[in-house]
């Protein structure tokens, strides 16, 4: 069945296309439906595309039964409840590049505009055919401090074009190092310390819960008389009650406001206020910074549903594509061996609260987050009843308390190996199950288990150990695991019992230390083992901790 989109605000048409043009896509274009009408469509969704105006709560994350991918065809992601769409293992993605010079050069317009009173000026004459010179005085921004909240990408063009426009730039960022301040001739400074300085102010920051309210009745009393606020990034930054109160005092010279903090404003007597410069969200519209923001999100909500690595995920690891394509295989080998692990581990009854992940050789050195997490998915998709995948699994580990802790041994090159172990301090973490230490609960007759994996030059997953024991399994399908005595007699006993019940055996390997001593077998079979002959296997004295797994 055709993976299904709606795209539920105005998209590019290109950015339609981009997705029309994937045969495995259908795409629906359905723009503004309201609470009840997307709640009451999403269901039949796979995927969904929104630019800000489509608020995608918990409620349609809950409806949406198939969705997989919500795609923001922009930066800000404030209007989705990303916080449920983790837990619902729902991956959300934007697009943040494509329209940062579009805001930025809105954010000048805005701020040239409510410096010299442009909207103000064109109305007084157009409008009302007054010819008025007097009432018009502007102010020079050459020569004057511009505040900049939040230096990220759009702050940073803004503050550049402000350096060109001769205006000295301080910047308030707490998550910016000096260097990049020292790179845009922007000097960091502490909020508090920008307030009494700044001429002008322009914010550029997310929307969230800390920075909700970050200029309220106190913010505008400390700053400079005559103070100009542009804001272009989310209306909820700024207090709008104080600022009318800070306009109407003459605190605040003028305001240039994009957003608002309810869209459509209904009613906002800061429209009516003659020092407002507004304009309805438009910082992101321009023709190329549609263009842009379509096809990226198109590209990434197509990846996402063929699930392919994206490089803009908003509740998941991202990778650039091309590191992305490198770790790709590592990243099944991964899935594959945690799967493999919970099989392994649990055939003795056994629940491993902590376990330990050992990244070697060439992936030692590499970003391994994305390891991690398909890890994760694989330990846990076998016991849960939900779909687990990378974007939830890390929420139902904690909810679980399980731990892995990420080991990485020196990248002596060669092939990538990882290997998946029971036990390993998680660091920083509580005692588990009431401060016991790791370990298993049920029990386990021959040690901790243990996995091991590399990838072969197609790619392909290799399993190459298993509790210490080398083995090689490259095949997929069903495999049977087991320790046995290594005696003669043993596998052939296996192996008839097996034919006699129609399970045909692809390979057959043993892992052994010594001759004489127990070994690991691993058998790839054609079919799956009907449980009376699992049962019988485990009944066999020789065998012990059978295991049916896939590889
Ligand atoms: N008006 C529009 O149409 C329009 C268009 C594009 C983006 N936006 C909005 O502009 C804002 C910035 O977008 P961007 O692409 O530059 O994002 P970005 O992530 O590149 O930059 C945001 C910056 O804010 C900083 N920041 C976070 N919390 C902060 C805090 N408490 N105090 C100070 N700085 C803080 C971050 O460190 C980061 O550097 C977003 O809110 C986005 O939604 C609006
Ligand atoms: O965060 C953004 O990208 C902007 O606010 C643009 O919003 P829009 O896509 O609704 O124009």
């Amino acid at each position: 069945m055709r993976a299904r989109v709606l795209v539920a605000d105005t998209l590019d048409a290109a950015g339609v296309e981009r997705l029309r043009a994937e045969p495995e896509l259908e795409v629906e274009v359905r723009t503004g439906l309201g609470r009840e009408a997307l709640v009451e469509a999403i269901p039949a969704y796979d995927g969904l595309v929104v630019r800000s105006s489509t608020q995608v709560t918990a409620e349609v994350l809950e409806a949406g039964k198939r969705l997989r991918v919500v795609g923001r065809a922009g930066v800000g992601v404030d209007n989705i409840d990303v916080e449920a769409a983790t837990r619902r293992g729902v991956l959300v993605v934007n697009a943040p590049e494509g329209n940062t010079l579009a805001a930025a050069e809105h954010t000048l317009a805005m701020l040239l505009a409510a410096a010299r009173w442009i909207p103000q000026a064109h109305a007084s004459l157009v409008r009302d055919h007054q010819w008025d010179r007097k009432r018009f005085m502007g102010v020079q921004l050459q020569g004057k401090v511009l505040g900049v909240v939040g230096l990220g990408r759009i702050g940073s063009e803004v503050a550049r074009r402000a350096r060109a426009l001769g205006m000295r730039v301080l910047a308030y960022d707490p998550f910016i190092g000096p260097e990049r301040a020292g790179e845009l001739g922007v000097e960091l400074r502490e909020l508090e310390a920008i307030y009494p300085e700044a001429d002008a102010f322009t914010l550029h920051t997310p929307l969230t819960e800390q920075t909700r309210h970050l200029l309220g009745a106190e913010a505008f009393a400390r700053m400079k008389r005559g103070v100009i606020l542009v804001n272009c990034a989310r209306g909820g930054l700024v207090d709008e009650a104080a600022l009318l109160a800070a306009l109407e005092s003459g605190q605040v010279r003028a305001a240039a406001l994009d957003v608002f903090e309810e869209e459509p404003p209904r009613s906002s007597p800061l429209l009516e206020h003659p020092h407002v410069v507004a304009t309805p969200h438009l910082g992101a519209s321009t023709h190329e910074a549609q263009l842009h923001v379509a096809l990226e999100i198109a590209e990434q909500v197509a990846r996402a549903l063929k699930g392919e690595p994206v490089a803009h995920a908003v509740n998941a690891p991202g990778l650039p594509p091309e590191l992305a394509r490198q770790l790709e295989p590592y990243v099944r080998l991964a899935q594959k061996l945690g799967e493999l692990f919970t099989g392994w581990a649990s055939g003795a009854g056994a629940f491993w609260p902590r376990v330990e992940v050992v990244y070697s050789g060439s992936i030692a050195s590499r970003d391994v987050r994305p390891l991690t997490n398909a890890l994760l998915v694989g330990l846990l998709q076998p016991v849960l009843q939900e779909a687990v995948n990378a974007v939830n699994a890390p929420v139902l580990a904690r909810q679980r308390q399980l731990r892995v802790n990420e080991v990485r041994e020196a990248d002596g090159g060669g092939p990538g190996r990882i290997t998946v172990r029971a036990g390993g301090d998680a660091p920083g973490s509580e005692g588990l199950r009431g401060g016991a230490e790791a370990a298993p609960v049920g029990g386990r007759s021959s040690g901790p288990p243990q996995v091991s994996g590399t990838v072969d030059d197609a790619g392909r997953p290799i399993l190459v150990a298993v509790d210490g024991y080398p083995v090689h399994v490259s095949s997929t399908g069903h495999v049977l695991l087991a320790y046995n005595r290594d005696q003669p007699g043993v596998i052939g006993a296996v192996g008839t019992l097996l034919g006699q019940s129609g399970v045909n055996i692809a390979f057959m390997q043993v892992g052994r230390r010594r001759p004489g001593e127990e070994a690991v077998m691993v058998l790839g079979l054609d079919n799956p083992i009907p449980d009376p002959v699992a049962r019988r296997l485990r009944e066999f004295d020789e065998l012990w901790h059978v295991v049916i797994a896939r590889w």
